[in-house]
């Protein structure tokens, strides 16, 4: 496809999903639940397919040399179609929301007003090289009745084919448009700078990324964004604190799974906890082989742990998102300069603070300037399905419309109602 075409590509994608988002607004919730069931019970049917075709992405990751963690994610495995079959059906079985009218009062003129909760009409998601989010984000299309615009990551382009081909079947087979859900089917990133420029299409754009890909949305974006980005988040061990419990919460937050924004990429530790909990955090990290970048003070209480790997930290390691089994380590004095450092060098994304102490964990709560914080639990639980949310579009760093993990009611706005019996403005 040369440069003209993509453009004209992408604009036929987008005018087909506008005409399809009229028709997904108005679908009823029997018939988008018909769509997602369909969809659960393709994905197990259709699993050896679907692996077949995410195996050409895994030989041509691995071929070029793509980090482990990063293969790791890219992967379709039994249990990760499982899980989204397991998301459409969780979804199906959840209410309604379209429609539903909210707070409506009588004024004194006599009209009732209110809100209702409609989609919001077609979005457009420029995603990393995971093929679940592929279900993830169209299964929520449908259920908040929305048309999508899906840019997968160019890793992951033979999996999401596959798996864009079952969600038009199964939308299909609903009665409702296959166009509600479509798959940009180059890896060409001018279909990118198309898609985000498109405000006649396209309601709003929801990029999910690091670092060059905000810098392009920054650069080209003719409607309104919902930024899904980086995550350098923190683990605090205050004083007091269960340092048994810290050493489990700190290992999960980072070691769990390396390439997710959610995993922590910072520990901070309070002076007076720091001389008994390093050495042992410090001998789990060299277990695992993860690299600590660590200030001066911590480097003393790390040196004696055999092969433990140190390295001094700059100041670049405070800001640093690693997606790897690297971490940076700081000793801190309390709580003050914890929350002063978080909100200095986090990402805003999500930050946990390990004590016992309740007025701590009451001022972090507060004082910390981040889409989720936390109290005595693993950053890696900041995800739309763990808090209940049937699925996640994604975890929004920006502080409008939607902040932190985006379901549903993130794809959804709620316009005025009024309800009058013939009333005239006096
Ligand atoms: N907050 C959240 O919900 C999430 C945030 N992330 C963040 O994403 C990053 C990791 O994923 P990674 O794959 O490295 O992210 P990238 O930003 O490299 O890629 C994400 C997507 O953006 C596209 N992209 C990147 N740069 C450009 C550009 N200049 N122009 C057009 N398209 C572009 C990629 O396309 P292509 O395939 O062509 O490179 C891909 O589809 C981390 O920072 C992580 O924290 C990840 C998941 C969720
Ligand atoms: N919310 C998700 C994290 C998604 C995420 O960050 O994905 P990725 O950066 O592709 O590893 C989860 O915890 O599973």
């Amino acid at each position: 496809m040369n440069a003209l075409n993509v453009t004209e590509y992408v604009q036929t994608l987008g005018l087909q999903a506008k005409v399809a988002s009229a028709l997904m607004a108005s679908a009823s919730a029997a018939i988008k639940n018909v769509a997602l069931r369909s969809l659960a019970s393709q994905l197990r049917a259709q699993a050896p397919q679907l692996k077949e075709a995410n195996s050409l992405d895994l030989a041509r990751a691995r071929a070029a040399g793509l980090a482990e963690p990063m293969v790791d994610r890219l992967k379709l495995t039994d249990q990760v179609l499982e899980t989204c079959a397991q998301g459409c059906e969780q979804l199906a079985a959840m209410p309604d929301v379209i429609g539903e009218i909210v707070g409506m009062n009588q004024q004194p003129s006599g009209i009732r007003v209110g809100r209702m909760r409609v989609p919001i009409g077609v979005f457009g998601m420029i995603y990393e090289s995971r093929p679940n989010v592929t279900i993830e984000a169209a299964s929520l299309a449908i259920k908040s009745g929305n048309a999508a615009i899906l840019r997968g990551g160019s890793e992951a382009i033979e999996s999401n084919r596959a798996l864009a081909l079952l969600v038009q079947q199964a939308l299909q087979a609903a009665g409702l448009p296959q166009d509600a859900v479509q798959l940009v089917q180059t890896t060409d990133r001018e279909a990118v700078g198309q898609l985000i420029a498109m405000p006649a299409f396209v309601d709003v754009i929801i990029p999910r990324g690091g670092k060059g890909l905000i810098e392009r949305i920054s650069a080209g974006a003719k409607v309104p964004v919902i930024k899904h980005l980086d995550g350098n988040c923190h683990s605090y061990v205050d004083d007091p604190c269960d340092l048994d419990m810290a050493l489990r919460v700190v290992d999960n937050a980072k070691t769990q799974k390396y390439s997710p924004c959610n995993a922590s990429e910072s520990l901070l530790v309070a002076r007076a906890v720091a001389p008994e909990f390093l050495p042992r955090i410090g001998a789990v990290f060299a277990k695992k082989q993860v690299e600590m970048r660590v200030c001066a003070e911590s480097m003393a209480l790390l040196a004696p742990i055999s092969g433990a790997k140190l390295v001094p930290a700059t100041e670049q390691d405070w800001a640093e998102e690693y997606l790897a089994p690297v971490i940076s380590i700081k000793v801190v004095a309390g709580v003050d300069e914890a929350i002063a450092h978080i909100n200095r060098y986090s990402s805003h994304h999500t930050d946990a603070i390990l004590t016992r102490d309740h007025l701590h964990a009451q001022q972090f709560l507060r004082e910390v300037d981040s889409a989720s914080v936390m109290v005595n639990a693993s950053t890696r639980f900041a995800d739309g399905f763990e808090y209940g949310l049937g699925a996640e579009i994604g975890i929004s760093t920006d502080k409008f419309h939607a902040r932190g993990p985006v379901g549903i009611e993130g794809l959804t706005s709620l316009k005025w109602v009024v309800l009058g019996q013939g009333e005239v403005r006096g």
